[in-house]
């Protein structure tokens, strides 16, 4: 038996993972043995012949953490689409439109990240924030200056969290101000190849994945010499590539008007579609642009709270998900103006129901416009949320299976301020329902990265 040569911790607890969109697992009171490099060295059910005597030998090694009554282990989720800068406007400027919003907001707001000691203040309440939140990695934009994002590649090191980070590019004079783009399109591509090698190096030196993403913050701001060059930066680096596709009417008229292609196929021209790259939104794309996204792996960061305010419309995610789409979840801060993947998974659910029966009451159930069969549930929002995450980002992670890094949090029901209730008549089916519909930060009261306990603030 491997146990005790490798383990350093062993957990004994019910925990629920996704095993598919439209399928969960309950592994009721088992153990989650972790070994020294805080991957799941194994799972054993109480019904395996180890059980016990796994149970008693750890507790003699004093390496056994228990999980108390109405206390849930559920795996660390995967936010794909955060822009860490706009943290300091969180709720702000939300009654603009996405133009006055970039332009009026959030453009100034990011281009004060070049003086560092905000952006240290910023950037660790944010990423503590986070991980209080259960948010074990982050796909993050940063800004277009590289001072302030190697200070959030060094915050997520020392603060525990896995981290995929961009520094912004956006070199178009036309559509950039002065005061806040890349002074030329060769300027660009040398500090995303810095960037890239900055976290690579980073990477090395720290237990969980600091990795820098080759990030155009969108066509409309993007040069085409910037994106095929860092559509030559993506393959040669094989970095992955996150940018903004397909987000609205008027950026998605503006590329098809520009390039004479739809964004998706924009992105494939550059050499951004590739089986790393996550873009945010994706909401109009044809079902020939979905067949893009199938063909080369590139993967949706959905922002259904983003979405509401910014796009006007709703992607449709069942759809995508039966397309054969790799789909995950995000925040989308600050677009989005929440940082908990929870309310993330409950606006998921909540649009899609919108999206399914239309909404112009004053109309027939049939002439109200919705598109039936697009709604999706807790199972879906869970698995997007966690192992869609995991897939888009190629990470081992997501859920408790052997092999799988151990990124999780204890979800107790009966912490304080809890709204989430378990009664004796809920099965615990019922319960991640529950934790899913009702769960908050305050219910999230210890987390591992990689295995290491991470202090929540
Ligand atoms: O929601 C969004 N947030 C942004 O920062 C952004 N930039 C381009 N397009 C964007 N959409």
């Amino acid at each position: 038996m491997t146990f005790l040569t490798n383990c350093s911790s062993v957990i004994r607890g019910t925990a629920f993972h996704s095993t598919g969109p439209n399928s969960f697992d309950i592994l009721e009171d088992h153990l989650f043995l972790v070994d020294e490099a805080g991957v799941l060295d194994d799972v054993i059910s109480p019904k395996d012949d180890r059980y016990d005597n796994i149970l008693r030998r750890s507790e003699d090694a004093g390496s056994l953490q228990r999980l108390k009554s109405q206390q849930y282990l559920l795996p660390g989720f995967i936010d794909t689409h955060v822009h860490a800068p706009q943290w300091a406007q969180v709720g702000k400027a939300l009654d603009a439109d996405l133009p006055v919003w970039l332009n009026d907001y959030t453009f100034p707001l990011e281009a004060a990240y070049k003086n560092t000691d905000f952006a240290e203040t910023i950037y660790k309440d944010l990423v503590q924030t986070l991980l209080a939140n259960g948010t074990t990695t982050a796909q993050y934009f940063g800004s277009v200056h590289n001072e302030p994002n190697k200070v959030l590649a060094e915050i997520c090191a020392s603060e525990g969290q896995h981290a995929y980070i961009g520094k912004v590019v956006m070199d178009l004079p036309s559509q950039c101000p002065d005061y806040y783009r890349d002074s030329s399109p060769q300027a660009a591509l040398n500090a995303t190849e810095d960037f890239l090698t900055y976290c690579r190096n980073l990477n090395s030196r720290t237990r969980q994945d600091i990795v820098g993403v080759v990030t155009p913050r969108f066509i409309p701001t993007c040069s085409d010499e910037v994106l095929y060059g860092l559509g030559d930066l993506a393959r040669h680096y094989d970095a992955p590539v996150q940018s903004h596709c397909s987000e609205g009417d008027w950026e998605h008229a503006h590329v098809l008007e520009r390039t004479g292609l739809s964004d998706t196929q924009a992105h494939l021209k550059y050499g951004l579609l590739t089986n790393k790259t996550t873009l945010a939104h994706s909401v109009y794309l044809s079902d020939s642009d979905a067949e893009l996204y199938k063909e080369h792996g590139a993967a949706i960061a959905h922002s259904p709270l983003s979405n509401i305010l910014f796009a006007g419309a709703v992607c449709p995610v069942k759809r995508r998900l039966e397309q054969g789409l790799s789909i995950s979840l995000a925040t989308d801060i600050s677009a989005g103006y929440t940082p908990s993947m929870f309310d993330s998974m409950r606006q998921a659910i909540l649009s899609s129901r919108l999206l399914s029966t239309g909404t112009d009451f004053s109309k027939s159930p049939i002439e109200r416009g919705g598109i039936p069969a697009s709604v999706i549930d807790f199972r879906q929002a869970f698995y997007m949320a966690t192992v869609g995450g995991a897939t888009a980002l190629h990470v081992n992670a997501g859920q408790f299976r052997k092999g799988c890094r151990f990124d999780a949090f204890v979800f107790d029901c009966l912490a304080s301020q809890s709204q989430t209730r378990q009664y004796d008549t809920d099965s615990l089916a019922d319960m991640l329902q529950k934790i899913i519909f009702t769960g908050q930060r305050q219910n999230i009261t210890a987390l591992w990265v990689s295995g290491r306990p991470v202090s929540l603030h």
